[in-house]
């Protein structure tokens, strides 16, 4: 008798139903390293449902969850102000549609290949779970590096995109938003295009300027939700933000608008950063600063220290600046965090991490937080303000109406802090001691599965 019989599904049935989805997973898709550590993270995650759900095995219901429904990847020829002719590769992920159309961003950055999109689409469906909101899993991007280019440049690539990409989406079907090197700007350019060659006025695309059918808040959503998720977490453990010393990576979109909203609960942010080096200004970051740099001039945060005298620009990464602090905000990129930096956390007193951005713990960094109980809020739940509120745009769009700011951001806090309180339940259900993570996983799946079995075969 095996001592892990639980309800008709034996331990032992668990582990060899995961390890044989992990080695197909490796099969197919060799080289796809980031793909492969988000599905294998969730994957160890679930084991307890499993084990509770012997359907999900019998039904191979994980063999479906990694495997996209759909992929795309085309080809953008463009031109530059020189008049050369060049070249990127478009990809688009519709990863999942088990609650509704495919949603999430785009992404423009040299790194962009199949491994990172499918990465960030796998993710997308089970945060895309979690808000509460209608809304399946999908990602997409481009190798194109945004650095540097002109306004012009830009909106050709940006048309060259769009002129591929509109066979693949709509207003019921997948609906794209912004992700790094994507603002307001490019949204701009690639609604215009889609409006060109299709002549209608869907809400095809989210993060719209407000003239032309935004949302009010979804320029500070992700950033303002991770606040009002950390303060939920923060508040259950008994604790407040207040006064706490912070460390933000990015000084980008979801960066700036957490500096705000963490200094506007009386937080000191300590650091920004870009992907050359980073600002430390013991005195507390200046917001209008970052964002005069950044979303204005559109230019480096090293400038940030020739305009204030208390602060000092360094080379390299946040992560490695030896300082005592409480709260760790990665808002920059993936795999920003590795394990040694993860260990200086440990060292400088860090008490809490809350991730903006996507996957940017390594594998080895998270055990780390869990080896030192460091509360770790992971991704999918922390950041999912920004894809919640572009469902409400979607909402908006679809009864031709704009909503005051208060009322978005008033939603934006209340879905926030029902992520945390799923997270927190499954965490209670399967006893799992303070691991969000797995919480998260398990919350934002159990829908999705139940969502996916109704549907038959999918
Ligand atoms: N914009 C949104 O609504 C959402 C964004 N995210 C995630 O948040 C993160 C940041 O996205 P955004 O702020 O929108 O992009 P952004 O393009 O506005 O800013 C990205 C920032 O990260 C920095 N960065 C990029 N690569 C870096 C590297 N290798 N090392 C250090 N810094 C680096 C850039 O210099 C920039 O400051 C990404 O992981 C994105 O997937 C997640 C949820 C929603
Ligand atoms: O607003 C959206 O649809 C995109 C959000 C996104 O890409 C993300 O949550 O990572």
């Amino acid at each position: 008798m095996n001592l892990f019989k639980k309800v008709g599904i034996f331990m032992a049935d668990v582990e060899a139903y995961i390890k044989d989805l992990k080695e197909t997973i490796i099969k197919r898709d060799p080289n796809q390293s980031e793909f492969q550590e988000a599905v294998f993270t969730v994957l160890e995650s679930l084991k307890p449902v499993l084990e509770k759900h012997p359907e999900y095995i019998k039904t191979n219901i994980l063999g479906s969850l990694v495997e996209p429904e759909r992929v795309f990847q085309f080809r953008i020829p463009w031109q530059d102000d020189a008049g050369n002719y060049r070249i990127n590769r478009g990809f688009r992920v519709q990863f999942n549609s088990a609650i509704g159309p495919y949603k999430g961003g785009l992404r423009l950055h040299p790194s962009v290949n199949l491994s990172i999109v499918k990465f960030l689409g796998f993710e997308q469906i089970l945060k895309n779970s979690l808000t509460g909101l209608p809304i399946g899993g999908g990602k997409g991007g481009a190798d194109f590096d945004p650095k540097g280019k002109s306004d012009l440049e830009i909106m050709r690539f940006c048309q060259s995109f769009m002129t591929e990409l509109q066979k693949y989406i709509g207003p019921n079907l997948d609906v794209p938003a912004g992700d790094i090197g994507v603002g307001g700007r490019e949204i701009g350019y690639l609604y215009g295009q889609y409006k060109r060659l299709n002549g209608s006025q869907s809400g095809i695309l989210t993060g719209k300027g407000l003239e032309y059918g935004g949302s009010l808040a979804r320029t500070e959503a992700t950033g303002f939700g991770l606040i009002y998720f950390l303060d939920a977490l923060i508040k259950d453990q008994k604790d407040s933000l207040k006064s706490k010393t912070i460390k933000i990576s990015g000084a980008g979109n979801v960066a700036i608008y957490a500096l705000q909203k963490a200094q506007e609960n009386g937080a000191k942010v300590v650091t920004v950063s870009d992907s050359n080096g980073y600002i430390y200004d013991p005195n507390g970051i200046d917001l209008a600063t970052v964002k005069q740099i950044k979303e204005v001039e559109r230019g480096r945060i090293k400038e940030y220290a020739d305009k204030i005298s208390t602060a000092k620009y360094f080379e390299g990464s946040v992560w490695d600046l030896d300082i005592d602090y409480d709260i760790a905000l990665p808002c920059a990129t993936q795999n920003e965090i590795n394990e040694d930096q993860a260990q200086l956390m440990v060292k400088n007193g860090v008490k809490y991490i809350a991730e903006g951005a996507n996957m940017p713990s390594s594998t080895k960094a998270i055990k780390v937080y869990k080896d030192n109980q460091i509360i770790y809020g992971p991704a999918k739940a922390a950041n999912a303000g920004g894809v919640a509120v572009s469902a409400l745009e979607m909402s908006q769009n679809s009864e031709r109406l704009s909503w005051n700011f208060e009322d978005v951001d008033h939603q934006l806090k209340g879905i926030m802090e029902n992520i945390y309180k799923q997270i927190s339940d499954a965490d209670k259900e399967y006893d799992l001691g303070k691991d969000y993570q797995a919480g998260a996983n398990i919350a934002g799946f159990e829908k999705v599965a139940k969502a996916m079995l109704a549907q038959g075969l999918v």
